[in-house]
């Protein structure tokens, strides 16, 4: 019978290639597993359960709070306080950053970034969606209260990042920095298991993904790239597939197995992007250059170096793929990409 590695048993195996670990960063995961397993569920009954639509707030993003972000981020909230290894919290739907300063936490030497419900314009329409989070070691002292400082820090310093996603079976991806992992959870067991192992970004694909309705908002060079890929060309495997669900986690996911490129350019709706560089833009592109692929934000300026100055900042996001980065570069570079 073919063993079946959980994801509890992987972080364990690996926890050991981590000389003088604590067990702290397997700790902070359970509390990633444990709230996946209830946004889960909720999110399979959605249409159900009084958890569809809009929650009445709008949140620090000027956006309409959807009931399963606010139930998402309170799960997840809960879930990384409970264990003593987490000292604070940042979130997309939390205007500042979170203090956890109960029982161990400020002697937690982890901080975590999350969007606890990426997507959440298609939660009501049955569309996958995901939650993404971001580990960091933090900077100020232990046992001391967090500060805005231990978030503010480039991509490259992350530890781990990774994301659930809600979709036809739900999944958790992630990487501690040398491979990425995927593991689907099995509701009849209750245990992610590992399913995708080493995952590694085509070298180059055929797939798209752009919300084209922005397209006349868009700078020269990424419009150019886009009648690029609508061309007639054999060689190139030329038009390529435009593939958008309108749910970042679930455009990558699908580009990480099949090769493609996930474009979010300026547009005059975003005129410094739409994406958020904490909570979005730096897991993903952590993720990325560990599964091969690329990460910019315009030609030759790699995501995990930029320097964070605002908790909710946004960034141009360019990420998929390395052939197909190299050719938006050579673009942006080109016909401008502002
Ligand atoms: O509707 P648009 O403007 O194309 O934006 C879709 C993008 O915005 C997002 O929904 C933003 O994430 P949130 O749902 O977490 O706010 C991405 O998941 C997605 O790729
Ligand atoms: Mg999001
Ligand atoms: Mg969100």
């Amino acid at each position: 019978m073919e063993i079946i590695k959980t994801l509890g048993e992987f972080i364990i195996d690996r926890q050991a290639e981590y000389p003088g670990a604590t067990g702290e960063l397997s700790a902070l995961f359970a509390s990633i597993r444990f709230a996946s397993k209830v946004v889960h569920r909720e999110i399979n009954k959605a249409g159900l359960a009084d958890i569809t639509g809009a929650a009445g707030e709008e949140n620090v993003q000027g956006e309409q709070q959807q009931k399963l972000d606010v139930y998402a981020n309170e799960k997840f909230k809960t879930a990384l306080a409970a264990r003593g290894v987490v000292c604070g919290l940042a979130s997309e739907e939390e205007e500042d950053f979170v203090r956890f300063e109960e029982g161990k936490n400020l002697d937690g030497k982890y901080v975590v970034l999350i969007d606890p419900l990426d997507g959440s314009s298609n939660i009501d329409v049955n569309v996958s969606v995901g939650t993404i989070f971001s580990i960091y070691r933090r900077i100020s002292p232990v046992g001391t209260p967090v500060t805005e400082a231990d978030f503010l820090q480039k991509g490259i310093n992350q530890i781990a990042a990774g994301y659930i996603i809600y979709g036809s079976s739900t999944m958790m991806v992630y990487s501690a920095g040398k491979d990425v992992n995927g593991f689907t959870y099995d509701p009849t067991l209750g245990v992610f298991c590992l399913s995708h192992p080493n995952m590694k970004f085509p070298h180059n694909g055929s797939m798209y993904s752009i919300n084209e309705g922005n397209y006349i908002h868009f700078p020269d060079g990424v419009k150019k790239y886009i009648k690029y890929c609508q061309e007639e060309d054999e060689a190139t495997k030329r038009p390529y597939t435009s593939r958008y669900i309108g749910s970042l986690v679930s455009d990558f996911h699908r580009n990480l197995i099949k090769g493609g490129i996930y474009l979010y350019p300026t547009s005059s709706r975003y005129p410094s992007g739409k994406l958020r560089l904490l909570y979005e833009c730096n897991p993903m592109a952590f993720l990325a250059e560990a599964a091969g692929g690329r990460a910019i934000s315009g030609p030759g300026q790699r995501i995990l170096e930029i320097d964070p100055v605002e908790l909710h900042q946004r960034t141009p996001f360019f990420v998929g793929s390395p052939a197909m980065i190299e050719t938006i570069e050579k673009f942006m570079s080109e016909f401008g990409e502002i």
